[in-house]
């Protein structure tokens, strides 16, 4: 109904208010657009599901997430894939899993101090109504 619609759309706001942050924060530069394939030709045979904050927000407006909880599943994936693909000891490997991990507890920390958890459980019950 109308008002769920409301809810949805708030959830979006939200949704894109957060991306929005992340994808301006320079530590987070390397996760702002895809993986390009043709400069890491062997990406897609170690990462199954790609993900970056560009697509994160293209997801938003077409109304892929219900809950903060799917979002964040994809948000996830951009740090764990981070983590996955550079797991060396060199520089570059350790400079990219510290910022992996600086957008892990971003991210965390946004949606605790920000979420009201009785928003998301309406979320929750539109998704499992549907
Ligand atoms: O995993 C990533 C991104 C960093 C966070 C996401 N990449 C894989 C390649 C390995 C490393 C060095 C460059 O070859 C550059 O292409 C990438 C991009 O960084």
């Amino acid at each position: 109904e109308e008002q769920e619609e409301d809810v949805l759309r708030e959830l979006r706001l939200f949704l894109r208010n957060v991306t929005e942050r992340l994808a301006l924060d320079r530590r987070f530069k390397a996760f702002t657009k895809p993986v390009d394939i043709e400069e890491v030709p062997d990406y897609l045979m170690v990462i199954k599901k790609p993900m970056d904050l560009s697509t994160l927000m293209t997801n938003i407006d077409e109304h892929k997430y219900v809950t903060v909880s799917e979002f964040m599943s994809d948000a996830d994936l951009i740090w764990q894939n981070a983590l996955e693909y550079n797991p060396d000891s060199d520089p570059m490997d350790r400079h990219i899993r510290h910022r992996a991990c600086a957008l892990k507890d971003t991210v965390r920390a946004i949606i605790r101090d920000e979420l009201d958890e009785d928003f998301e459980r309406v979320c929750e019950e539109i998704k499992e109504s549907r």
